[in-house]
């Protein structure tokens, strides 16, 4: 079984992923690194030269190949949601968690990086409080189930989704 995670820019996907990789002893998969990869630059400087569609193709041909393999922890981009297929595959292939963060904690955590595109605005707030009124309905539709990343840390986030795998049988007892 591969679990997937989900989530707005900066909930912690990769870096909660990381850790649950370890613990289960799965293989970690990111897509986001999987498409720089592909594309030889940044997500970011793809996104300048070549705009958002041409990177949801990109991102879509991933998230197909990636949900296929069958046994890891696949973190996935924040817009991985979007495209209707990506949410099909997610759910049916793969244990999807939402990584559930509000626009006001991310932006505390993200304020200084610069490598998140969508966020290089004047309002990089405003911003995040449009995607998370756009995209938190698609992530629970997409999700089998969810955590809230508010206060807890990687380490204690990790154990309440590990619970959870184990609580429906996903994973045996780690
Ligand atoms: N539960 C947490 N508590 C505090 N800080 C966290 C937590 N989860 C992640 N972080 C920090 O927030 C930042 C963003 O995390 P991360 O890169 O894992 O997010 P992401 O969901 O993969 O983002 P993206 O969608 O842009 O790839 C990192 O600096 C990470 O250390
Ligand atoms: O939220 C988004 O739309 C994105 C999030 C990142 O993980 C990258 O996949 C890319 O920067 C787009
Ligand atoms: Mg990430």
């Amino acid at each position: 079984m591969t679990i997937s995670l989900i989530g707005l820019p900066g909930s912690g996907k990769t870096t909660v992923g990381r850790l649950l990789s370890r613990r289960l002893r799965l293989p970690f998969l990111d897509s986001d690194t999987v498409i720089e990869q592909q594309l030889g630059c940044s997500i970011r400087e793809f996104f300048e030269r070549e705009g958002e569609a041409r990177f949801r193709d990109i991102e879509a041909d991933v998230i197909d190949t990636l949900t296929q393999v069958p046994e890891g922890v696949l973190s996935t981009g924040g817009g991985a949601v979007l495209r209707p297929a990506n949410r099909v595959n997610l759910h049916s292939r793969t244990k999807v968690v939402y990584l559930n963060s509000s626009p006001d904690d991310l932006f505390r955590r993200l304020r200084h990086d610069k490598n998140r595109p969508l966020l290089q605005v004047a309002d990089p707030l405003g911003r995040l409080r449009d995607l998370y009124s756009q995209r938190h309905p698609l992530y629970k539709e997409t999700a089998h189930f969810q955590v809230d990343t508010g206060r807890p840390s990687v380490a204690s986030l990790v154990n309440m989704i590990l619970m959870q795998l184990e609580l429906d049988g996903s994973v045996g007892t780690v």
